[in-house]
């Protein structure tokens, strides 16, 4: 056979990468192996995935990943039967950066504090590319599953790297690593059984190391999930947990439990102790993987909703076949059940753990904005989700819940009350909470995507409405105002001629009690849509229809008395309504209509009082 080599440069940032892995990085070299083998792990599993739908691509039963020392030679051969790379993928997945935001991120954690170190390295891979810390030259030998094709990648990591044709009896993978003259301990045997033992003992695939011509196991492979709880050590926990998110955090909830009975299944869930660095954005499936009876099957079951997306896991069951088919795993009745019981499982932990308020705000803070969504789109967990949810509030601060806010309600108060933005400190500087707390009423302000949706739905709790206080007429009259206010002016005339000037651009003008030291606020109209939706409609170029914002006035404010007179005479107000709209929208940070004339009429305003 006639050989092809191909050279190709590595794209620049794949050289910084490298460069930062071999030099900056790591103080533990060791980790080079569990890389290497959490891939081979990953690619026979991905094997067996493709297996259920193309049965001649099948794992052979006697799989495992083989650890071969080659002393004088001075090379290192990880070995494993997956799904193997082509010469496309080789090219992509070894030569190229496949997530945004890793060069930066590397570059980040290379000039962090060694103390923050382990953290920030919880939510980055190298993966692959720490075998360059201990070897000079690497090979890749790979036939991918379905192919007779082989190709051998190899670089020395410094610029570019060769493609050349290969042969391989069987799909697979090779990788030979050639060992640097400082990095001998990798070619110890007993040095490999021990990291093997530290860093992958969790994989279920059996792991071997060569020594004097054996094979010998390396992993005692049982399945962590399907050992009793007393027989699991925390570290056990923490390392499969890490190996299963690819992050190096510890688990925020570890919960492990076996159900018998009408359903038999194990399961073994986590909920991460931080916010995933790099969330892929737009895949919101749950990726807890499914097992039966200990064999990987896959991680696409959707065995939680995926306003649960953020819990990591196995869930192990005896009730379903070996060869579970692709459309089984939609149809199946058991696959149904056991998402209900995993569900309803995960939300009785996070309410338990609710009651330790500082606690769980550790939880809330990563993963609240994604368990809201469950609200929104979950009729049957909504009314369990609701008193998970927890909010920023006018009135103290720190976290509130709904069944906080509801005792703390004015006995004569009748919604809760919500305010939507941008941003919650931006938010609790708001005029449109002035008269609620003037009168001590408390509101719940809410800044996440989603918050713009989710109330709607909720609709109430504790068969208290939950109304946006930027929404519809809001009644606060019937909450009397603790200090004395000024005499409310008489707008009678001022209101129809500030209608006729803005109507081209509100749908209403009219008094408000919601004020206190404001002139003039925005609301939406009552049954169109909250002034925070409008933005989001504005700013995704979509039209808001009809649905004018409702101009309120403040009668005891200074300017509209003055205005109020100014009506009972023939004076034209059109360039004063126009600025009071104005006004309004500036303060929810929106931009005046046309910030021109807007400026132009407040400096001859400003004039007119320095004369
Ligand atoms: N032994 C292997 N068999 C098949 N494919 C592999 C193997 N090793 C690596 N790959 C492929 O190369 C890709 C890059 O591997 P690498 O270890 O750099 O990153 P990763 O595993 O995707 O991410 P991380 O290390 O952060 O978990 C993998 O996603 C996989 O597709």
């Amino acid at each position: 056979m006639s050989e092809t080599v191909e050279r190709h440069e590595f794209n620049a940032e794949v050289g910084r990468l490298l460069d930062l892995v071999v030099h900056a990085l790591y103080s533990e070299r060791e980790i080079f192996l569990r890389e290497l083998v959490a891939n081979a792990a990953d690619a026979i599993d991905k094997r067996r995935f493709e297996a259920l739908t193309q049965s001649d691509l099948s794992v052979p039963a006697d799989a495992r990943i083989r650890i071969v020392p080659d002393k004088e030679g001075r090379r290192l051969i990880i070995t494993d039967p997956g799904v193997g790379m082509s010469k496309a993928e080789l090219a992509q997945n070894l030569g190229t950066i496949a997530r945004s935001g890793t060069l930066a991120f590397a570059q980040t954690l290379a000039e962090s504090q060694a103390a923050d170190k382990p953290s920030l390295m919880g939510q980055f891979g190298v993966g692959f590319y720490s075998a360059f810390m201990v070897a000079d030259r690497v090979e890749v030998t790979s036939r991918r599953a379905g192919s007779e094709e082989a190709w051998t990648w190899a670089s020395d990591g410094r610029g570019d790297y060769t493609l050349a044709t290969a042969a391989r009896a069987e799909p697979g993978t090779d990788i030979v690593l050639h060992i640097k003259a400082d990095a001998d301990e990798y070619l110890e045997p007993i040095r490999l059984q021990t990291i093997i033992r530290k860093w992958a003992d969790h994989i279920t695939i059996p792991i071997t190391v060569a020594q004097d011509g054996k094979d010998e196991p390396a992993n005692e492979g049982t399945a962590l999930w399907r050992k009793p709880k007393s027989e699991v050590s925390e570290e056990s926990y923490t390392e499969f947990y890490r190996h299963l998110g690819h992050v190096f955090d510890k688990p925020w909830a570890t919960l492990h439990w076996r159900a018998e009975g009408a359903l038999d299944f194990s399961a073994l869930l986590f909920i991460p102790g931080m916010k995933p660095f790099q969330a892929v954005e737009g895949d919101r499936e749950s990726r807890v993987r499914l097992h039966v009876r200990r064999m990987f099957i896959t991680d696409q079951a959707g065995l939680l909703p995926s306003w649960l997306r953020f819990v990591h896991g196995v869930v192990d069951t005896e009730d379903l076949p070996l060869n579970v088919s692709r459309e089984m795993l939609q149809s199946t009745p058991v696959l149904a059940r056991i998402r209900r019981a995993v569900a309803s499982r995960v939300l009785s932990e996070l309410k338990m753990r609710a009651r330790d308020s500082q606690d769980y705000a550790t939880f809330w803070e990563n993963f609240g904005a994604i368990l809201k969504e469950g609200i929104w789109e979950d009729a049957e967990s909504r009314k369990d989700i609701a008193p998970l949810l927890r909010f920023r509030s006018s009135a103290l601060e720190g976290w509130v819940s709904l069944p906080d806010y509801v005792a703390r309600m004015k006995p004569e108060q009748e919604a809760i009350y919500i305010l939507v933005g941008d941003d919650t400190d931006v938010l609790s500087k708001s005029p449109q909470l002035e008269g609620f707390r003037a009168r001590g009423v408390e509101v719940l302000l809410m800044a996440d995507q989603i918050d713009t949706f989710w109330p709607e739905r909720l609709d109430s709790f504790d068969a208290k409405p939950i109304r946006s206080i930027t929404q519809g007429t809001v009644d606060l009259s019937k909450i009397a105002l603790p200090l004395e206010a000024d005499e409310a002016a008489d707008l009678s005339k001022l209101i129809p001629r500030l209608k006729e000037a803005l109507k081209a651009d509100a749908s209403d003008v009219r008094v408000t009690d919601r004020l206190v030291d404001s002139a003039v606020v925005l609301a939406a109209p009552q049954h169109g849509p909250d002034l925070q939706m409008q933005r989001l409609l504005r700013r995704a170029g979509r039209s808001v229809g009809s649905d004018l914002a409702v101009l309120e006035l403040n009668p005891r404010h200074p300017l509209i008395r003055k205005l109020a007179q100014r009506a009972e005479t023939a004076a034209d107000l059109t360039e004063a309504a126009g600025t009071l709209l104005d006004l309004a929208r500036l303060q929810d940070g929106d931009s005046p209509r046309d910030p021109v004339a807007f400026a132009r009429r407040v400096a001859e305003a400003l004039a007119g009082e320095l004369r």
